[in-house]
C-alpha cells in the first residue's frame, strides 16, 4: 500500500471483533464451452462482526462473482467462504442481499409489506412476529405510510428502500449489497447512503456493500477494499478513519476525506494495469504488489 499517512491495512479486519465473514483463498474459474476465464485468482480477507466494509474495483474485475460465491449461489473453484463458522455450500439463511436492479428484485403483484413479509414466512417467522418486523422495517427507511402501495406506484429510491426494508426485517447477521444506488438519481443516492449507515449504526449490522464509486466508499466505510482486474486479487485494504458521524457536505470536504479518496483512486487505477505490469516483470514475486 502506498501514502504515508494511510493506516496500516492490518489495523482494520483483524482486531475489533471476532470474524464474521471469512473469505479464504477464494478461487473462480468460469469453464466455457470454447474458453476458460479465470475471474478470481486469489482472494482471502475477513469482515469482523458489526463492520461495514466496501469493495471497489475496475469494471469486469470479478465482484459479482465474489458476491455469488459470497451468497452461496456459485460454487468455487478453490478456496472457501466461512459464515459465522460455517462454510457457505448454498445461500445461507442468515444472509440477505440487496441488488442493484430494485425493479426486478420486488414482485409487482405484491404489496410493499408483502413484499417485506415473503422472506419471512419462508424463514417460519410466526405471523405476529412477522407483522411487527414490517412495520419496524418501514418505519426504518421512512416508508410506514407505503405498506398497502404496490412497488410499481412508488419511484425508484423508494422501491429500494423497500428492498432494503426486506433485508433488514428479515435480521440476517452480515447484509450484502450489490451496486444497490447505482440507479438512482444523485440526490436520492445521498439520502440512501445515510440511511443505510444510519440503520448499521443502529441495528449494529455488519455490512458487506460493492460499488464502482470510490467516494461512496469512503464516505461509507470503515474500509475500502480494492479489487485488481481480473483475474482478481486484493490490491489494497485502506481503513476509512474519519469520524463515525458522517454528513454528505462536511465529510465530503473534510481534507482527509480527499486523501482517501485520492489513495483508492490511485490503487483502482493501478489496479486495471496490474496483471500487465505483473506480466512484465522479469521474475515475479508472487506476494509483490499484493496487499492485504
Ligand atoms: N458465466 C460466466 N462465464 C464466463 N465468464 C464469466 C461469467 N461471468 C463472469 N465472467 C467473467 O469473469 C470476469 C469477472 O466478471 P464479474 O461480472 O464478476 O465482474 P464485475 O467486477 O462484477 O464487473 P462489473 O463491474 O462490470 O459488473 C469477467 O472477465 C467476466 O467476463
Amino acid at each position: 500500500m502506498t501514502g504515508t499517512d494511510i493506516a496500516s491495512p492490518t489495523a482494520v479486519g483483524t482486531g475489533s471483533g471476532s470474524v464474521l465473514l471469512d473469505v479464504r483463498g477464494l478461487r473462480k474459474t468460469y469453464q466455457a464451452a470454447d474458453r476458460t476465464v479465470e475471474a478470481i485468482r486469489d482472494l482471502t480477507f475477513g469482515i469482523p462482526a458489526g463492520e461495514l466494509a466496501c469493495i471497489v474495483g475496475p469494471s469486469g474485475a470479478g465482484k459479482t462473482t465474489l458476491l455469488k460465491c459470497v451468497a452461496g449461489l456459485l460454487a468455487p473453484s478453490g478456496g472457501e467462504v466461512v459464515l459465522e463458522n460455517r462454510p457457505v455450500l448454498r445461500p445461507p439463511e442468515n444472509m440477505a442481499v440487496v441488488f442493484q436492479e430494485y425493479g426486478r428484485s420486488l414482485f409487482p403483484w405484491l404489496s410493499v409489506a408483502q413484499n417485506i413479509e415473503l422472506p419471512l414466512k419462508q424463514k417460519k417467522v410466526p405471523k405476529r412476529r412477522r407483522g411487527e418486523l414490517v412495520a419496524e422495517a418501514l418505519e426504518s427507511v421512512g416508508l410506514a405510510d407505503a405498506a398497502g402501495a404496490y412497488p410499481w406506484q412508488l419511484s425508484g429510491g423508494m422501491q429500494q428502500r423497500v428492498a432494503i426494508a426486506r433485508a433488514i426485517a428479515y435480521e440476517p447477521a452480515v447484509l450484502i449489497m450489490d451496486e444497490p444506488f447505482a440507479a438512482v438519481d444523485a440526490q436520492t443516492r445521498a439520502e440512501l447512503e445515510d440511511l443505510t449507515r444510519e440503520l448499521w449504526r443502529r441495528l449494529g449490522m455488519t455490512v458487506l456493500f460493492v460499488t464502482h464509486d470510490i467516494e461512496e466508499a469512503v464516505y461509507l466505510g470503515q474500509r475500502v477494499l480494492v479489487l485488481s482486474a481480473a483475474p482478481t486479487v486484493i490490491m489494497d485494504d485502506t481503513p476509512i478513519d474519519l469520524p463515525a458521524e458522517r454528513e454528505q457536505l462536511a465529510t465530503r470536504s473534510d481534507p482527509r476525506f480527499a486523501e482517501l479518496r485520492a489513495h483508492v483512486y490511485s490503487q483502482v487505477q493501478q489496479a486495471k494495469t496490474y496483471h500487465r505490469r505483473d506480466r512484465a516483470r522479469p521474475a515475479a514475486d508472487p506476494g509483490e504488489g499484493r496487499d492485504g
